[in-house]
């Protein structure tokens, strides 16, 4: 909330975002859509169409609590991997060498040249997804799958590893070999680490 206050001071004062980075970038730009929204639909402020601080304290909230520890915890496990695997760390480098070079940083625009360190993190992501269970739903309606009726009020729990380790679907699932993501076109049911469809993570781009 002292994010939001200081932000909202910040744009009565100045008519701009603080020059920053994180939680207070975020608090600005959701202040400026709640501004933008409330002029658009001249909503009144407090009733159950506006874009309250509240919701933007949630939004804030979740996404440094879900984007967090999934993220130091992918990055721990990668790391890991390599270090456990460093045929594998070689040739990452040697990638890296090759597309990056050594008097420079790796910048958002040439990671689409780094197919292997990608294959690497699928790899890791498949192996050691973050949320194994995925989040725990509760059913709105009364379903049906695969012939098992699942009443309304169920809390479904999605077992994100036993479908990355089906042996019908990969060939040997437990070992680390980023090379199976070679040129393959996986069917998006297969590999969940992020959850699939409405609930998924929203964060996976930013990821
Ligand atoms: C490697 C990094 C990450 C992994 C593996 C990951 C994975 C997930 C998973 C599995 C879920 C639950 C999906 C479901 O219930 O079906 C989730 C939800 C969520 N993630 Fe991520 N996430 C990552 C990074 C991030 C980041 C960086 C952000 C935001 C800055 C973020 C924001 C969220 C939010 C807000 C939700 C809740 C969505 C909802 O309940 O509707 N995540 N994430």
């Amino acid at each position: 909330m002292e994010i939001i206050c200081n932000q909202r001071q910040r744009r009565t004062q100045f008519n701009s975002p603080a020059q920053t980075t994180g939680a207070p970038i975020a608090a600005a730009v959701l202040l400026h859509k709640q501004a933008a929204k409330r002029e658009e639909r001249k909503i009144i402020i407090g009733n159950q169409r506006d874009y309250t601080d509240q919701i933007i304290n949630g939004i804030i909230l979740v996404m440094l609590t879900a984007g967090t520890n999934t993220s130091l915890v992918t990055i721990e496990w990668a790391l890991s991997l390599l270090l456990n695997h460093l045929e594998v760390l070689e040739k990452a480098r040697a990638e890296l060498d090759a597309q990056v070079g050594t008097d420079r940083l790796v910048n958002e625009h040439g990671l689409s040249n780094l197919s292997y360190l990608h294959n690497i993190i699928s790899e890791k992501l498949w192996l050691y997804p973050a949320a194994p269970m995925l989040v725990p739903n509760e059913q709105s309606n009364d379903y049906k799958i695969e012939g098992y009726n699942i009443p309304r009020g169920t809390i479904l729990l999605v077992n994100v590893w036993a479908v990355h380790m089906d042996p019908n679907v990969w060939d040997d699932p437990t070992s680390f070999k980023p090379e199976r993501f070679e040129g393959l076109q996986v069917q998006p049911s297969k590999l969940i680490p992020f959850g699939m469809e409405r609930r998924s993570c929203p964060g996976s781009g930013l990821a």
